[in-house]
């Protein structure tokens, strides 16, 4: 289990002076500009779980998991990670988690991935047998056997992607910290590491933390997905109460020859009307509390003389994408299980 209360992190640096002599001014400045980069957020992910942790840049998702896995000490605030504080116990704590930073490798540049995976297990003090096992796993489940004698400067980003990967499983932690493990990769690449991921979850039960930028890496691995905006928790809950909450509409796009802009039914709006071909293409947008999407459709073929139609639920990056924009957004009180009201079962457990 994951446990942050009331979670802070400031940085400070020197005020900047203007003007002649600003550096040397500077420099004996004892003015400081102080960001606040995590702002009182308290999470609670229990075992098994899969959390999609996600928000615009600069919002504190690097810093949060920084904390987490104890590279950075918090300002002030508690964290554990099965019952270890990481920056205090960091011996144990190492074994603890697997971290995966998709900027940056952690694996030696110089040497051949096989032999950073060596240097892994005996600094985790793995068994040979152990450490064969796991190996062979990984690698026939990543399909590495290709490039494992490759020094890791010369690997592709997806194949080094997998390395890192593998480099934080192969001591088998209970908890996996995932920053960004599919930026910059190809669609293939970005299945094959978020079926790994999900792999592991199932077979190993671990806890995933993962930050992301792909939507689609959170709708096909959690359930349940924490957003943050400087700083602080605009929601923590599930996928489809997510939806729910922020777009409770459902979309039908019809094409007919004609679809004039002034046209009012009732319990739909139109959205958009734009001309396809011979025809004419709209969306309409309704309330599934409203009608139920049978009614709307059959209000619309009595409207129109449609020639095609199709309806789609708003997708979660459209939901988020909302949420980004919508500033009215109040944020969540701190305090695990006290997200904004509403918002789902913040912490709740095993959503799996
Ligand atoms: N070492 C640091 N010194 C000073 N400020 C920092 C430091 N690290 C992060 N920050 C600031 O803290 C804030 C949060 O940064 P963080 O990297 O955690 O965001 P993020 O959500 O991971 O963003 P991105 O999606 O762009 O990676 C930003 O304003 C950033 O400039």
């Amino acid at each position: 289990m994951i446990l942050a209360e009331n979670l802070v992190k400031e940085f400070s640096r020197p005020r900047r002076v203007e003007g002649r002599m600003s550096g040397l001014r500077s420099f004996f400045s004892t003015q400081k500009i102080t960001t606040r980069a995590v702002d009182d957020i308290s999470l609670r992910i229990d075992d098994g779980e899969i959390v999609g942790y996600l928000g615009p840049n600069g919002a504190g998702k690097s810093t949060t998991i920084k904390m987490l896995t104890g590279i950075l000490v918090p300002t002030s605030g508690h964290i554990e990670a099965e019952g270890i504080v990481p920056w205090k116990d960091r011996r144990t704590n190492a074994r603890t988690i697997g971290a995966v930073f998709g900027q940056r490798t952690q694996l030696w540049t110089d040497l051949p991935l096989r032999e950073s995976f060596e240097l892994i297990a005996k600094l985790y003090g793995l068994s040979p047998e152990d450490y064969r096992r796991s190996l062979d796993v990984f690698v026939d489940l990543l399909d590495m056997g290709p490039f494992l004698d490759t020094a890791v400067r010369s690997l592709s980003l997806g194949q080094r992607m997998r390395g890192d990967i593998v480099a934080a499983m192969l001591y088998r932690p209970p908890v996996l910290y995932l920053d960004e493990p599919t930026v910059g990769l190809d669609v293939v690449a970005k299945a094959r590491i978020r079926d790994f991921i999900g792999e592991q979850n199932r077979s190993e039960g671990t806890t995933v933390l993962l930050t992301t930028h792909d939507i689609s890496d959170i709708e096909q691995l959690a359930r349940r997905v924490i957003i943050i905006d400087e700083g602080r928790i605009l929601y923590d809950g599930g996928l489809d109460s997510l939806r729910a909450r922020y777009a409770p509409f459902r979309e039908i796009q019809v094409s007919a020859p004609e679809i004039p802009e002034s046209l009012e039914i009732e319990a739909l709006t139109l959205t958009t009307l734009v001309p396809a071909g011979e025809e004419m293409r709209a969306t309409f947008r309704f309330d599934p509390a409203q009608i139920a999407a049978p009614a709307a459709i059959g209000r619309l073929t009595n409207a129109l003389e449609i020639t095609d139609l199709s309806s789609r639920e708003p997708n979660v990056e459209d939901v988020i994408r909302r949420i980004y924009t919508d500033r009215g957004v109040e944020p969540a009180a701190a305090g695990p299980g006290s997200a904004a009201p509403g918002t789902g079962v913040p912490g709740a457990p095993g959503q799996r």
